[in-house]
């Protein structure tokens, strides 16, 4: 895969070569580049923003600079995404589709975003998807493009270490859909807290009644919304008695 980040503040993107995901880019399963978007500014001041039409606060970023930069780095067969707040919801299913992709570009806005013209002429040429990971408002999409690029790689087979399951909707070892349970590790006893007695057993019938039972607990408390989109039939007469 190769992945292509544009961004004002390169130097934020340097997580992406730390760690794992690092190993995979220094040994070339994936190819990552970061771009300074003031590359392809214009003017003296290298200005990439400017106010927005219709009034209103904060600034817009400019049209004909970051059009020149997806011109560049976003050819044909490239998927461009725009984190913002605006955006469709990203999904571990979200994940698992971009990890099937060949070429990565993210667009990394600030201000107030981009002017909704460098979507629009992108999308003439390549898939463009604007997503959000929050219904939050940062500064910058560079954080949201870490989360996702963390999302996505770590599905791709042979980068990160252990394979993970290309599962898109698992939340539970076999528990897709539903909130982990919780996990514990030695000591048995620590500061008076003990671990669940079943899990020391060795019965794994009932540990994996156990597990699902704490999923289910645990994403009807915290996640009801999770809950309403479950699929009946995924249930067993047990669960429904949790
Ligand atoms: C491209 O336009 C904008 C505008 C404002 C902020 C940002 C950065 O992204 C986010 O804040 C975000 C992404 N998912 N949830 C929050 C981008």
């Amino acid at each position: 895969m190769r992945l292509d980040v544009v961004s004002i503040f390169p130097e934020y993107l340097a997580p992406l070569r730390q760690s794992l995901l690092g190993r995979a880019v220094a040994d070339g399963r994936i190819q990552l580049e970061v771009h300074d978007l003031r590359r392809w500014a214009t003017d003296r001041h290298r200005s990439v923003d400017d106010t927005p039409y219709g009034g209103g606060a904060g600034m817009v970023m400019r049209p004909d600079v970051w059009a020149a930069a997806l011109d560049d780095v976003a050819p044909a067969g490239a998927t461009v995404v725009v984190p913002t707040p605006a955006g469709h919801p990203f999904s571990q299913a979200t994940a698992a589709d971009l990890a099937r992709r060949e070429h990565l570009v993210f667009a990394c806005g600030r201000y107030e975003g981009l002017d909704q013209r460098v979507v629009l002429d992108a999308a003439r040429r390549v898939e463009v998807l604007e997503l959000s990971i929050g219904d939050y408002v940062l500064a910058g999409g560079e954080v949201a493009a870490l989360v996702v690029i963390e999302a996505v790689t770590r599905l791709l087979p042979g980068v990160l270490g252990n394979p993970e399951s290309a599962v898109t909707d698992s939340f539970g070892e076999g528990s897709p859909g539903l909130l982990e349970h919780p996990a514990y590790t030695r000591p048995v006893e620590f500061r008076g807290l003990a671990v669940p007695p079943v899990l020391l057993s060795g019965n794994h019938a009932a540990i994996a009644r156990w597990r699902r039972d704490e999923s289910l607990r645990r994403t009807a408390r915290r996640r009801p919304d999770l809950v309403a989109r479950l699929d009946p039939a995924t249930l067993d007469a047990a669960d429904r008695a949790v």
